[in-house]
């Protein structure tokens, strides 16, 4: 029996250590693109390619499902002779990854060039991101949503903001550097908060006036200048629903391409539920309440479509799988269904 453990325990120990290798030595090579201009020129001419134009992703329809088409460098050029573009277009590209055997990932946003061309070459159309992310396999909208962050950064960093010159970016797109005053910039994410507010026995969602019709989440608020994720937990439920919270535990985090480019920081906050009176901030929101087990079950059920009343008015439903307040909102239900058990 002992054997039979060991000969297990080595199968299963050489098994991680290979799945570690493969991530370790690929987490090196693409660090090594980024510093090293002339070995990423060279991946440009063996990788592939994801399109954007003006910073919507490229998809194509296969009967119910999208799929996010990856153009080899070839097929690139292909495309860019049809509008008699030189080959530097590659050079606007941003390196996004790669895959188990190396062979890497870039992004590119034809912006520039017309739309219904490269749409009926490709037999596909160029779709806001929005929707997108909510479409495609769930492994490709992370990757479409860091894409579309870097392109939309590079977009809105071509100056120095020290000079007025323009920057230059490297090939992986990693950085630009202004030549005139030696500044480098890097990608930038804003770190913002979620947080589930309970008392215990309830969970707290609100709903901002732009939000679809229905719909309710979880607190956010973007972090102050030297605020740690606690005190812009503390600060943004003090500011929005007027409630302290006594404690709070980190859940996941999330990159998230709304408004720009946002680090989402998740956690579970608890008050008190003697204390749990909400007070509205209404410039921010709409409405906040507090939702009871049952409630929060039956919305998780429901989509936007079904959400609708007779009366014109509509039921509660929440964000999809796709974002973190989602996640939250099933933790609090398993947390409070294993209580109740
Ligand atoms: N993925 C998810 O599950 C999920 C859920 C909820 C919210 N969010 C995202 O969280 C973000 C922040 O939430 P919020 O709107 O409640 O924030 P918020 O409560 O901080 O209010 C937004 C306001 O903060 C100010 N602000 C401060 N720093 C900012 C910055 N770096 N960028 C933009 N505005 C800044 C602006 O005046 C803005 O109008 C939203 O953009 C939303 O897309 C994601
Ligand atoms: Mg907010």
């Amino acid at each position: 029996m002992a054997a039979v453990y060991q000969a297990l325990h080595r199968r299963v120990s050489s098994l991680i250590c290979r799945l570690h290798s493969t991530y370790v030595r690929k987490m090196r090579y693409l660090n090594q693109l980024k510093e090293d201009d002339s070995l990423c020129r060279q991946a440009q001419t063996s990788g592939t390619f994801y399109l954007f134009h003006n910073l919507s992703p490229f998809l194509q329809k296969a009967g119910k499902k999208y799929l996010v088409p990856q153009l080899s460098a070839a097929e690139m050029k292909g495309i860019l002779e049809k509008f008699q573009e030189a080959e530097q277009w590659i050079e606007k590209s941003v390196l996004i990854g790669c895959s188990d055997e190396h062979r890497p990932r870039f992004a590119l946003d034809l912006g520039a060039l017309d739309k219904s061309v490269i749409e009926s070459e490709l037999q596909g159309s160029f779709t806001d991101l929005r929707k997108a992310l909510f479409v495609v396999d769930g492994e490709d909208s992370p990757l479409l949503a860091s894409a579309h962050s870097l392109l939309q950064w590079h977009e809105s960093h071509q100056y120095c903001s020290r000079t007025g010159q323009p920057t230059q970016k490297n090939p992986a797109g990693s950085k630009r550097v202004c030549h005139a005053s030696g500044v480098t910039y890097y990608p930038q994410m804003s770190p913002v908060v979620i947080a589930l507010v309970s008392d215990g026995s309830r969970c707290l969602l609100a709903r901002q006036p732009s939000f679809p019709p229905g719909m309710f989440t979880a607190l956010s608020g973007f972090c102050d200048m030297g605020e740690n994720v606690e005190e812009a937990v503390r600060r943004e439920v003090a500011e929005e629903v007027g409630l302290e919270v006594e404690s709070l535990r980190y859940s996941a985090s999330q990159h998230w391409p709304f408004p720009g480019s946002s680090l989402m920081i998740a956690c579970h906050a608890l008050v008190g539920a003697q204390r749990a009176e909400i007070s509205v901030d209404t410039l921010e929101l709409e409405e906040a309440r507090w939702f009871g087990l049952e409630e929060i079950v039956e919305g998780l059920k429901r989509e936007p479509r079904s959400s609708k009343r007779d009366d014109g008015g509509c039921l509660p439903w929440f964000p999809p799988k796709q974002a973190i307040a989602h996640q939250l909102i099933q933790e609090w239900v398993q947390q409070q269904t294993a209580q109740t058990a």
